[in-house]
Parts: structure tokens; sequence; C-alpha cells
């Protein structure tokens, strides 16, 4: 059946978690369309790596099966990543079930897993095909799931400093306005990938020229990645916006009026609020504030939490499409 889990944003929005029960043990865990292993804090770390942290016991679980000499090892885009053993178990997110998923059990995770200490790991939902267990790749839940949900999609609803939901099997039009506008997944790079080659700034004309041309859709990224021209065209348009080498991207005085961007997700204009491209704070007085959206100098761009939190995004997996619509 179709399942239905609340988000809650971390502080700053920095990243989304939900609750998932894993052979009948409930912790939250960090839902990521840009990767595609499920890989868990666990009681096989040191009581230093677990403090402050909930972990999942397999001992504890009746259902739990050791996948004998197979391992994980990941490395995500901000540098982070995570490695260990693997076994399967029984995985239930508000109300979809997935028996014998394969469970990742970290026996090492980088800095900031460690002091992230409300996240027990990641759930990928990308494409399989990214899976790094070895000898034998392993399936997302999602993959697992596809066949016996209702409808073959997952939905993300990620808000600002607010709950959100994610939903497996159903989309609920309740949480967005308007019809979904929907376009094709290139799947050969394992995301969820799409054509993005125009943007436009504060309604005005669009530019219809993004180099490379290509986003993913990432819920785990916090967020937006865009080629260097999206970037410089919207910061042209926002007074006292400059790049802060020493903060490592663009800022602007907090107090600038940020235009909304319009993006191109297959053709169909999308667009991100202006008060969601302004990040945060980087300095104690409130003065300076870092943007939402950055440059990433490599393709695809990717459309991080900053994107999610304007637009409601479904995700396809029996047609591989995207549907996207303003909430
Ligand atoms: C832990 C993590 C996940 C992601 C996005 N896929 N990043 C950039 N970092």
């Amino acid at each position: 059946g179709a399942g239905s889990v609340a988000n809650t944003p971390e502080a700053g929005d920095v990243e989304y978690l939900a609750p998932v029960t894993i052979g009948g043990q409930t912790v939250n865990m960090d839902f990521d369309s840009g990767s595609s292993d499920l890989w868990v804090f666990n009681t096989q770390l040191s009581l230093n790596t677990l403090s402050g942290h909930m972990a999942y016991n397999p001992a504890q679980s009746s259902t739990f099966q050791l996948l004998p000499g197979s391992t994980f090892s990941i490395s995500y885009g901000d540098g982070s990543g995570a490695a260990g053993n693997v076994g399967t178990d029984t995985v239930n997110i508000g109300g979809a079930t997935v028996t014998g998923q394969a469970i990742e059990l970290a026996t090492d995770v980088s800095t900031s897993f460690v002091t992230d200490t409300q996240s027990t790991g990641l759930i990928g939902l990308a494409f399989s095909k990214l899976n790094t267990v070895k000898p034998v790749q392993q399936k997302t839940f999602f993959d697992n799931a596809l066949a016996t949900l209702p409808e073959p999609v997952f939905t993300a609803d990620l808000r600002h400093n607010a709950a959100g939901t994610y939903e497996f099997g159903a989309i609920d039009s309740t949480k967005f306005s308007g019809p979904l506008a929907w376009t094709p997944v290139n799947t050969t790079s394992g995301f969820w990938q799409f054509t993005s080659q125009a943007f436009a700034v504060g309604g005005g004309a669009p530019s219809t020229s993004v180099p490379g041309g290509q986003a993913i859709a990432d819920t785990g990224t916090t967020l937006m990645l865009a080629d260097q021209s999206v970037v410089d065209g919207y910061y042209s348009q926002v007074q006292g916006a400059v790049n802060n080498a020493t903060v490592g991207g663009v800022t602007f005085p907090c107090s600038a009026t940020l235009p909304d961007l319009q993006i191109d997700v297959g053709g169909t204009m999308a667009t991100v609020r202006g008060d969601d491209i302004n990040f945060a704070p980087v300095d104690q007085t409130g003065t300076t504030c870092f943007g939402g959206l950055q440059a990433t100098t490599v393709q695809p761009q990717i459309y991080g939490d900053i994107f999610f939190k304007s637009n409601f995004v479904a995700f396809n997996g029996g047609n591989n499409s995207l549907g996207v619509a303003p909430h």
C-alpha cells in the first residue's frame, strides 16, 4: 500500500529528516533522491561515534539477515562518506513496506555525519544503478516497492522551517496548486536528470542558452547549484551581491529584496521564490546573507532543497518522469 511520512527540516533547512522503521526500530533518516544507498548508524560503531545518535541494532531485529561478504562504500558531492557491511531487513515508511531491503551498516562515517546527531543515515531514492554494494549491487527502497505501490511514484513536499511530507504510491493533489508539469527523465546517469536550459529573473526575458542544459532533482543537497550563467544573470539583479571567496559563494545584504527565479524544467518554467534564495546570514549581526543559489562548474546542475521549497515534485518510476508544480 501507499505510505506517507512527515519530514522535518533541520535548523536552517540544511536537510530534511523523516522516520523510517527498520526491523521494528524507527529512526530518522535523510531522504536523498541524489543517491541510491540506504545506510544507517548502527551498534557496530564506536560509542564515541554513536554519541547523541539513534542507532539500528540488527541483533534486536528478528527479521535481520546478514549478507555475508557484502560491503558498501559511498562518497557524496560534499565530500562526506560512509562505508561498512550489509544485511537485509523489513523497511516500513509510513505504511509502504518492503521485505528483504538491503540495509547498509556503516562501520565508518565521515565527520559531518558524526556531528549531525539528528540523522541516523540516508535512504537513497535515485536509480539502483548507482548503488555501491559489492559484490552484488542492491536495489533502493523505491525500486523494491514499485511493484506493490498503488502508483509507481514517490513525492517530495519540502517546506521552509515547517513540516512537509514524503509520500510513496500516491500523489496528493492538495499539496500543490495547478497541474503537475511532467518532464521525461534521462536515467543514464542514475540520477533523476532532466533538461534545464533556460532561466529568467523576476519575470524578465528568458535566456535560453544555459551551457550543458541538464539538471538533477536532489532532495539530499541543501542548495541549488546552477551554471555560472544562471548565477551571474540572477545576482546581477540583486543590489550588493558579491562573490565572497571568504565564505565560498555569493553573498548579499540580508535586507536585499530578492527577485523570483524562473528556471526551465523540461520545457516548463518553474519558479523559485526570491525569499527562498535568501538562505542564511553568514555573520552574527545578520547583515550579510548567503545565497541559496550558487554556481557549479560541473554538469549536471543540482537542484536541491532550495528548489523543492518552492516546488512540489513527483518522481514517477513507472515511466521515468518528473512532475513539478508550485506549492
Ligand atoms: C550526504 C549528502 C547527500 C548529498 C546529495 N546527494 N550530498 C551533497 N551530501
